[in-house]
């Protein structure tokens, strides 16, 4: 069966550049982290797969991630637990200011960067 990710790439050769988001809302401790670890490795795999299968291409894969509670945003890369500030950009849209962007060198990196979040998604937050 043809993935989701599998059509999009085929059916749009020539995007250079594309991003995706997973938002996950849910009471304290209802699965939100668990759940989004599990997609995320998931959907990486998939898409190592893809590049694999497909040479003729070039691929680079940035990788962020951000928690928001209680109207905060903070960066789940980032040891800094200062809120980042929201900003509307005329061509990009709402930017998160400062956000750690890293650029995934294989899955082996992209595990070591989701325990990080692990790590930064369980400290205390902020009054
Ligand atoms: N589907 C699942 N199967 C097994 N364990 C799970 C599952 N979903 C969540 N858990 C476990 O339940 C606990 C709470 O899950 P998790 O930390 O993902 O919740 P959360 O919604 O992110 O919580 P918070 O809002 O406090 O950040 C964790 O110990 C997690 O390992």
């Amino acid at each position: 069966m043809t993935s989701v990710l599998e059509r999009l790439l085929n059916d749009l050769p020539h995007v250079y550049f594309y991003s995706a988001s997973i938002f996950a809302y849910g009471q304290t401790s209802s699965g939100k982290t668990y759940t989004m670890l599990g997609i995320t490795q998931y959907t990486v795999a998939d898409i190592y797969d893809y590049i694999r299968r497909h040479e003729e291409r070039a691929f680079d894969l940035k990788f962020s991630a951000m928690e928001i509670y209680n109207e905060v945003v903070r960066d789940l890369l980032s040891s800094n637990s200062t809120p980042l500030r929201l900003l509307d950009d005329p061509e990009r849209g709402t930017v998160v200011e400062k956000l750690t962007e890293e650029i995934l060198r294989d899955q082996k990196h992209l595990k070591k960067l989701l325990s990080v979040c692990e790590e930064t998604s369980a400290r205390d937050f902020p009054e």
